[in-house]
């Protein structure tokens, strides 16, 4: 059956339901996805909740869905767009197919969109408001719910994973597994708690440090927890991915922005300001940290993106912060930058060590 593709500039692309075709009109953001495996991980990625993904890859699902990759409890996505979507899954851990997999949860996916053509579009004007419907004309408005995004993804109450010996406060913005995984796997003890938790709540679980997880929408939807966050990253050890990175820097005190259609992929080349190195990194995001705005708030810029010159990556001239746009833990994309676990935990366990020492 037919399906169409509204985009707000105007434009509209037909292509053709995988499976059952949507009750109703789904919108949703439209960004696209450039890397050419991982889709598992970008549908199960918290950041993208409520958008409308393209992938640029032409076939997407090969592989199928497997018990592993999740990177949360289910797809995230408002709606999937794809050249070709595989029925079949030709993998010995695949459990399902990825439209089996995206019709168990309503999530309804367009196929054979002519999706160079949307990418274009995308690039041109930016990620913008989009439509999909059965209907070849749509009359309806373009606005986006303006819900906030990050409480419908966080955890609602507090839960501890492993006993490893440098304890880690886990900001839950909508962090993805890979990330937690990434700590256990350097013998921490990691206590996930709600994306508002208060400074004095966080000081009486006595972490060693905090990480500030990535997540959706706009970092400014989250202004009211900015004081929290501020005396949080002024009393521990933090380091911040994505939108934890976006939101360290919003609350001490420097700006973000809109990016025109954002990095979404697995082969962003980013600069290390401290190694001189280049390396590739795994992305995710449609905002940035405005440049500019970086010294009043005591920040520099460590990471630069090789392509764009836009901010990667933030240090403090006094306290003990690591930032990073992009995806150190990776999944899907390299892990060229994994680095920055190793790193976060040195800084964590000096910084243990010398209160211990002056105490
Ligand atoms: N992956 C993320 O954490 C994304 C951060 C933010 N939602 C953005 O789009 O810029």
């Amino acid at each position: 059956m037919d399906g169409y593709l509204h985009l707000s500039e105007g434009v509209s692309y037909e292509g053709s339901w995988v499976g059952k075709a949507p009750d109703c009109e789904i919108a949703g953001e439209i960004v696209f996805f450039t890397g050419m495996t991982g889709y598992q991980e970008v549908l199960t990625d918290p950041s993208y909740k409520g958008q409308i993904i393209v992938f640029t890859y032409p076939l997407i699902g090969n592989y199928g869905i497997n018990k592993e990759d999740a990177e949360s409890k289910k797809p995230q996505p408002a709606a999937v767009i794809v050249y070709e979507s595989e029925r079949n899954c030709f993998h010995y851990e695949a459990e399902m197919s990825m439209s089996q997999y995206l019709q168990k949860w309503d999530i309804p996916v367009l196929s054979h969109v002519d999706t160079r053509s949307v990418v274009k579009k995308i690039r041109e004007h930016g990620s913008m408001p989009a439509v999909l419907s059965t209907h070849e004309n749509f009359e309806g408005g373009f606005t986006l719910q303006s819900d906030l995004k990050v409480p419908q993804v966080s955890t609602p109450k507090t839960v501890v994973y492993g006993e490893g010996k440098t304890h880690i406060v886990l900001f839950d913005f909508g962090y993805k597994k890979s990330i937690l995984d990434s700590l256990l796997e350097r013998d921490c003890k990691v206590t996930v708690v709600p994306y508002d938790s208060t400074f004095d709540y966080i000081q009486s679980l006595c972490p060693d440090g905090i990480l500030l997880s990535n997540g959706p929408g706009d970092p400014k939807d989250l202004k009211r927890n900015l004081p929290q966050i501020k005396k949080v990253i002024e009393q521990f050890p933090t380091l911040g991915i994505c939108l934890g990175h976006q939101l360290a820097a919003l609350a001490l005190g420097a700006d973000t922005k809109k990016m025109l259609f954002g990095h979404r992929g697995a082969n962003q080349p980013v600069c290390d300001h401290v190694s001189g190195k280049v390396f590739m990194s795994s992305q995710n995001h449609s905002y940035v940290v405005d440049e500019q705005t970086l010294t009043k708030a005591g920040l520099s810029a460590r990471f630069i993106n090789s392509n764009d010159n836009s901010v990667e990556g933030l240090s403090h001239q006094t306290l003990p912060l690591v930032t990073v746009q992009f995806h150190p833990e990776a999944h899907p994309g390299p892990a060229d930058s994994e680095f920055i676990f190793a790193e976060f935990i040195n800084l964590v366990e000096t910084t243990k060590r010398r209160v211990v020492n002056y105490a």
